[in-house]
């Protein structure tokens, strides 16, 4: 396998890095699914249900990064799931891990360069929209780069136009024909009493907000707060893929000051945990449904 160089004058990892991390990833299966999943924290079970499965863990592929959250198991899974062939990557990469954003998002990067045309993103989120409720699931429609908004964007640094070109808009970034799928799915269920649609705000982490945070947050216009997802949203959407996105509200912030309700990551995959089943039966009917 020839050497990885990662470059960091153009975002780490080169274009030819990037392609001898699919090919060396392909190696392990004749599947060559379009769609791709990205499992938020705790929502992992969802690879449970995928058909003959064949895992990749990060560790086994030379210059990958390792995922170190709990509720992140760190590996890629091919199989089939609602009829269709797909990649589920079982444990995301968060900046708070110390990884810079440019790592965060390579895997979609990968992803890209194994075929992938149609990119589903997962998260657990923070309710900010006081209508909302724990366990809810959030349709993402928009979402609010903090950290790109502060000099953090993904996309920072030389731009190689094989990746995508150097201004990219990112407004309509969350497919409506997706959306009205997954919302399809989620009625059709019995579900509609927990959904949602809303913007989804990501923040550095990993600190869970301060409540005056929550309250500016909430100002900005977003429905839920979360650590992730928008750097793969920002970086599929560069490299032209369909976006689609689901937050499942983890828990709801507090924005009152002096209250003693103090969020936990235990809380969070607790919440993830409750909502594992109906997670499996939701993305094995949406998926079905895409072309
Ligand atoms: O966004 P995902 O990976 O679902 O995880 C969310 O849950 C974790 C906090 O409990 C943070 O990583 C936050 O981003
Ligand atoms: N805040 C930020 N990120 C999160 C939260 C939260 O309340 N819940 C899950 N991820």
């Amino acid at each position: 396998m020839a050497a990885i160089n990662a470059d960091l004058s153009v975002n780490g990892y080169t274009f030819e890095d990037i392609q001898t991390l699919a090919k060396e990833i392909l190696k392990h299966t004749s599947l060559r699914p379009k769609i791709a999943l990205i499992c938020g924290t705790g929502l992992g079970g969802i690879a449970e249900v995928v058909e003959n499965p064949i895992t990749v863990p990060y560790e086994s592929i030379p210059g990958f990064p390792v995922s170190t959250v709990e509720g992140h198991s760190g590996n890629f899974v091919f199989g089939t799931l609602g009829g269709k062939q797909v990649l589920l990557m079982r444990g995301r990469l968060h900046y708070y891990e110390g990884y810079p954003m440019w790592k965060v998002a390579m895997p979609v990067r990968v992803m890209k360069a194994m075929g992938i045309e149609t990119l589903l993103l997962t998260n657990a989120a923070g309710g900010l929209n006081p209508k909302y409720n724990t366990g809810d699931l959030m349709i993402i429609k928009d979402h609010i780069d903090l950290p790109g908004l502060t000099g953090e964007c993904v996309l920072i640094g030389k731009n190689d136009t094989r990746f995508g070109p150097r201004f990219i808009a990112t407004n309509a970034t969350y497919d409506h024909d997706l959306r009205s799928k997954f919302k399809q799915v989620v009625l059709e269920l019995g579900y509609g009493n927990i959904l949602q649609e809303g913007v989804y705000i990501m923040i550095g982490g990993p600190t869970f907000s301060s409540a005056a945070e929550a309250r500016v947050l909430r100002m900005f216009g977003a429905d839920a707060v979360g650590m992730s997802t928008v750097p793969e949203s920002v970086v599929g959407r560069h490299s032209g893929m369909r976006i689609f996105g689901v937050s499942l509200i983890s828990d709801m912030v507090d924005m009152e000051d002096g209250s003693k309700f103090l969020v936990t990551h235990e809380d969070v995959l607790k919440t993830a945990n409750e909502r594992a089943l109906l997670m499996q039966k939701v993305f094995v009917k949406f998926i079905h449904l895409i072309d």
